[in-house]
């Protein structure tokens, strides 16, 4: 297969040296600069510093060179770049974009920019994948899901191997909505586990969250995403799958998430900008909490996890404030 990997952040490269293997596959950056020292180093120095690029795995910085002939098209970049990518890609070719969240600014999910921009044969490669165990070559599943069956099968083509699997769904929009929310979830299992360090730190467990709090976040977490799920479209199983409770358990305790840093970050004292400056690499939950609430709303699906992180990023509440109010709500059946 000829694949073009648009994108050339951690998750783009680390799929790109996974597919050049077995496939010829080019890796696009809209960098110029990025790309030149790519080449130079054959590695991707700042965004996947460990695993040098495959001498097969052939770089580019001109979009209209690396889809030239492809037979799959995958886009790596954050949810930001997605809208101007689709728009710049052939439409004629099989596409799956990587990205999970909302658009900023219009609220959509991947596959609603795909329908409104009249994108045909399009999915979503997803589920529990940090792009460091990926490209090492550590064992890892993950889900292919769209409304055509060829979509899914051709990504299953491209990546399902001996470390490697991937599984199909029908469900892109269960898929989507499971890694958007799940990565609002695990801001809030960050603040829960930073509030705990310094609790431990000081001495004084009193006041602070434990593992019983984390596992009841996840589990409350896993509720609202299903309600936002359910509410727009989505299928409940989906969400007990790999892009629902698998990337909602590794993102939310895995310690090599960045959204879960940004939690841990901010129940450190530092504020939003500070958090960002020291990830240097895309948080989506940050700029997708906000949507995931007032989509929500909207759908009068309510969502107290999510807007409790909301109030932390846009600084009217500290994290501890943000945990007390959660615990505060009034008693209610398990639903
Ligand atoms: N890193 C992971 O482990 C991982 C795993 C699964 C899914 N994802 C998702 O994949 C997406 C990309 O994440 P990442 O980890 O590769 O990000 P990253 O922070 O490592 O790199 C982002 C890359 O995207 C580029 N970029 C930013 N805006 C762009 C635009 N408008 N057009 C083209 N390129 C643009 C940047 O220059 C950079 O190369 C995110 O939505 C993320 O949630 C990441
Ligand atoms: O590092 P994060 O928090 O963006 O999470 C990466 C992947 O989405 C995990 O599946």
């Amino acid at each position: 297969m000829k694949i073009a990997v648009l994108g050339a952040g951690a998750w783009g490269t680390a799929l790109a040296i996974q597919a050049a293997a077995r496939h010829a596959v080019t890796l696009w950056a809209r960098d110029p600069a990025q790309i030149a020292a790519m080449q130079r180093a054959r590695l991707n120095a700042r965004y996947l510093p460990e695993s040098p690029l495959p001498e097969a795995l052939k770089l580019s910085a001109h979009l209209d060179e690396a889809v030239a002939g492809a037979d799959l098209l995958i886009v790596g970049t954050p949810m930001a770049g997605l809208r101007a990518t689709l728009q710049a890609c052939p439409g004629a070719v099989p596409l799956l974009w990587l990205c999970k969240g909302f658009e900023a600014g219009t609220a959509r999910l991947g596959h609603e920019i795909a329908r409104e921009l009249g994108r045909r044969a399009v999915g979503v490669l997803s589920g529990p994948s940090f792009a460091q165990e990926v490209a090492r070559g550590q064992a890892t599943a993950l889900v292919a899901a769209s409304e055509e069956a060829a979509v899914a099968e051709a990504a299953v083509a491209a990546f399902h191997g001996e470390r490697l699997r991937v599984y199909t769904s029908t469900d892109p929009v269960g898929v989507e909505v499971g890694g958007a929310v799940k990565n609002v979830m695990a801001i809030a299992g960050g603040v829960a586990d930073g509030l705990r360090e310094r609790a431990q730190a000081q001495g004084d467990w009193s006041q602070a969250p434990g593992l019983n709090a984390r596992a009841a976040l996840l589990t409350r977490g896993l509720a609202e995403m299903t309600r936002l799920g359910l509410a727009l479209g989505g299928r409940a199983e989906t969400f007990l799958g790999l892009a629902g409770l698998g990337d909602l358990v590794l993102t939310a305790t895995g310690e090599l998430s960045r959204n879960r840093k940004v939690g841990l970050l901010l129940a450190q004292g530092l504020d939003l900008p500070a958090a960002l400056a020291q990830l240097g690499h895309v948080a989506e939950g940050v700029y997708s909490a906000r949507t995931v609430l007032e989509r929500g709303q909207g759908l009068g699906v309510e969502l107290p996890i999510t807007a409790a992180v909301v109030e932390m990023l846009e600084g009217r509440l500290t994290p501890a404030q943000a945990l007390n109010l959660l615990m505060a709500r009034e008693p209610r059946a398990e639903l």
